[in-house]
């Protein structure tokens, strides 16, 4: 593999020392970067970086050189949060959104997470594979430099080992790191309507094994919202789930207070996400933890429901992240460039906090930020070289565009 060379770059963004995981608080403000630079990508690694004034002479032989003619480098955008395979788009459902109905009063008229799990229970393995694949080299396109994959709209044992199956298969396929989530607990299906508990007892009794036989899945994700998983469902599910080694990171406060973000940090969550509706209580909590808040301000958006309120969670000392939640009902979108903009226009982030949130945060909330997420000696190079801007706030304040020229993942241009 040769090694690449990236010189003339406006500003190189990100340069967290590699020993930093994740940022919280005042941290979240701070985005070392080198302006005029030069970078070097040696067997997928990046492996020095400097200023213009002082490129090296020692370079390997075998070398690609690219100018990035004065644009930004930035390390790419680290999605935490996606529901990409799903079999069909749900735009009757948009159009009765359009009409004043609610995300609920959509479950509720066969709409919702059950209208994608019946369509998904008659796709086959492979379409299911090419239709996600195609929406990720979408986001790669804009970005995107590692992701996470959940199931849940399988919601019977086939099919969720179906969706799981095809995020393995994206794992083997995709030259980005990809991490599965286990989201059975999404919703009851028909069936189990009248019989929560033997949902549970199949999650339990047959998913849970078998997804662990076969490593299928690293997280375990649930619901945790009225009308859907309780707290003492989720408390149980994620009880059983530790068994099998599957850290929670889980669905929190999407709609109501929902109890999720305590029993996530209970469970010592990796991430508790969504959180559109967040008390004080949630807000202490969530300071005495580990456990990363992630934001989805296109579902906000796209639902017109209440956005996080980030500057609490920052002023609290809480690591925030910032993830697209791509999936066919609340969020038809998995452009990361759109969900910074939306951190700095709706969620108040500064333009550093929002890309530390959707950089080294992001990757943190995938347990990855030891090898993605920011510009260090010994991560892996994925990046982006966007055109030339006037600015770092050019980047969100274009919202709606995107800026990236060139995408680098494992050192090789995409
Ligand atoms: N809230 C739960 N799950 C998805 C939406 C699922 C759907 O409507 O299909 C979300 O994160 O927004
Ligand atoms: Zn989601």
């Amino acid at each position: 593999m040769s090694a690449l060379l990236i010189t003339d770059i406006g500003l190189l963004v990100g340069i967290h020392p590699k020993n930093v995981l994740v940022l919280k608080g005042s941290a979240m403000g701070a985005l070392p970067a080198v302006n005029n630079a030069w970078i070097l990508c040696e067997s997928g690694l990046i492996t020095r970086f400097g200023s213009m004034d002082n490129i090296p002479t020692d370079l390997p032989t075998s070398l690609t050189s690219v100018s990035a003619n004065g644009g930004y480098v930035f390390p790419s955008w680290c999605d935490s949060h996606t529901h990409i395979v799903f079999a069909s788009s749900r735009e009757e459902e948009f159009e009765m959104k359009i009409q004043g109905k609610s995300y609920e009063e959509i479950a509720a008229a066969g709409g919702g997470i059950l209208n994608s799990a019946h369509k998904l229970q008659k796709v086959s393995e492979d379409s299911l594979f090419e239709s996600a694949s195609m929406r990720l080299n979408d986001m790669i396109k804009l970005g995107t430099g590692a992701v996470e994959i959940k199931s849940g709209y399988g919601l019977t044992v086939d099919s969720e080992l179906k969706m799981l199956r095809v995020i393995k298969r994206i794992k083997e396929a995709f030259k980005i790191p990809v991490k599965a989530s286990f989201l059975a607990a999404h919703t009851y299906p028909e069936n189990y309507k009248n019989d929560h508990n033997a949902y549970i007892q199949l999650i339990v009794d047959k998913m849970l094994p078998q997804i662990a036989d076969e490593g299928l899945a690293d997280y375990m994700d649930v619901f945790c919202e009225k009308g859907f998983f309780s707290v003492d469902e989720t408390d149980k599910l994620l009880d059983v789930a530790a068994k099998y080694g599957l850290p929670p990171k889980i669905h929190a406060n999407q709609l109501s207070i929902s109890g999720g973000v305590q029993v996530g940090v209970k469970h010592n969550a990796v991430s508790v996400d969504h959180l559109e509706v967040t008390d004080k209580e949630a807000v202490r909590c969530l300071s005495k933890s580990n456990t990363i808040a992630t934001l989805l301000p296109s579902c906000s958006l796209f639902l017109g429901i209440p956005f996080a309120n980030a500057r609490n969670l920052i002023d609290a000392d809480i690591p925030v992240a910032l993830a697209s939640d791509f999936n066919p009902g609340s969020t038809p979108s998995g452009n990361m460039n759109l969900v910074v903009s939306l951190g700095c226009i709706k969620l108040k982030m500064l333009p550093e906090e929002a890309i530390n949130a959707a950089t080294l945060n992001g990757a943190a909330a995938i347990q990855l930020s030891d090898i993605t997420g920011s510009i260090a000696i010994g991560k892996k190079a994925n990046l982006f070289i966007t055109r030339p801007m006037s600015s770092l706030a050019y980047l969100p304040y274009s919202f709606g565009q995107s800026q990236i020229e060139k995408v680098v993942l494992n050192g090789e241009i995409y």
